[in-house]
């Protein structure tokens, strides 16, 4: 397996590519690619981890040869939040960075499974799709907005509530990826019964978790620790599924059957061909429905923004 991440120099990239070096199965191969001029350095820094992984950096003016032979794609190349900021602020300068990007991949491993991390990811996965439409190889199986952290996340908070090992809990997380969009389907989780009062309190905190660490750093960036393990999660599942194993599950922000909205976050079923299968997300609570109903326009206007921009 070769798998790329563009932006590798940057507090999520660094994070995420020190987990891939410890992580990716045996005998993969591992691009950074950055603008930053650091990123050699990154490269050669991981590379005396003793691990069976291979790491390569390629600098600015090396993208094409970062992204031959890829198999995975993952993307946390833009600027981060400030406080005070919505994710959506992030669309002027972080739009322009993913469709650059998308199209080198596009030239260059067009078949590649694509995870996008930049924000605002409701707007740049359709902003994606798009760019590889043009290039006439979009693939909807292979292209995936990655919202791992807001499941991490709930997995934590609804373990910390209950005292348990944060392993055994597990939860889904639908729609999109910034405030209501966000919706945990907290009365499903498996062995844990919340009080009304107990998921409005989660939902809000699950919510809100981005800015909750943005003003924690005050000024300092958004989360990149936490979001680091989180796209390596979601980078060794798909590595798992590519190489045959066709139970692994996990919620991506997907082109489904657009039965909610184009582009929306669900349990898919993952293997060779990425997504292998949409699941069911199951049957709401009526709050979950009204919360679907409510938020679902606003995840449209995003949609609608990243298809406007690349038209
Ligand atoms: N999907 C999610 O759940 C989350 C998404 N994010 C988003 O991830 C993005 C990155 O966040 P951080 O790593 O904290 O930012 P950062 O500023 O630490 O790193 C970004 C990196 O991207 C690089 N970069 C900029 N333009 C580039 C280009 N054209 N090609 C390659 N690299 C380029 C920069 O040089 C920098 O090294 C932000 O948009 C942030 O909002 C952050 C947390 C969670
Ligand atoms: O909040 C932000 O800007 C970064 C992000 O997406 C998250 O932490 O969920």
């Amino acid at each position: 397996m070769k798998v790329t991440v563009l932006g590798a120099a940057g507090g999520i990239g660094q994070a995420l590519s020190l987990l891939l070096k410890t992580q990716l199965p045996a005998g993969s191969d591992l691009a950074l690619y950055d603008v930053a001029p650091v990123v050699p350095g990154v490269a050669v820094d991981l590379s005396h981890i003793p691990t069976a992984v291979s790491v390569k950096g390629y600098g600015k003016e090396d993208l094409a040869p970062a992204l031959v032979g890829a198999d995975v794609v993952l993307i946390p190349a833009g600027v981060p939040r400030k406080p005070g900021m919505d994710r959506s602020d992030l669309f002027n300068i972080n739009a322009g960075i993913i469709a650059d990007l998308i199209e080198a991949i596009a030239d260059n491993c067009p078949d590649a499974c694509i995870g996008v991390i930049t924000n605002p990811v409701n707007t740049t996965v359709p902003i994606a799709a798009e760019v590889l439409k043009k290039k006439g190889v979009y693939n909807k199986r292979k292209l995936f907005g990655v919202t791992t952290l807001d499941v991490i996340r709930s997995e934590t908070f609804i373990a910390e509530l209950r005292s348990m090992d944060p392993a055994n809990v597990d939860v889904k997380v639908i729609g999109g990826h910034s405030g209501t969009t966000i919706l945990p389907l907290l009365s499903q989780v498996e062995g844990v019964t919340l009080s009304d009062e107990e998921i409005e309190n989660l939902t809000h905190r699950i919510q809100n978790a981005g800015t909750e660490v943005v003003e924690a750093k005050a000024g300092g960036g958004s989360a990149t620790l936490s979001m680091g393990q989180a796209a390596a999660r979601f980078c060794l599942s798909l590595v798992r599924g590519l190489q045959g194993d066709t139970s692994v599950v996990e919620c991506t922000y997907v082109e489904g059957d657009g039965s909610d909205a184009k582009f929306f976050a669900q349990p898919v079923r993952l293997g060779p061909n990425g997504v292998e299968e949409i699941l069911s997300y199951g049957k709401l609570s009526g709050k979950e429905e009204k919360a679907k109903a409510d938020m679902l326009d606003g995840l449209k206007k995003d949609i609608q923004t990243g298809v406007d921009f690349v038209k």
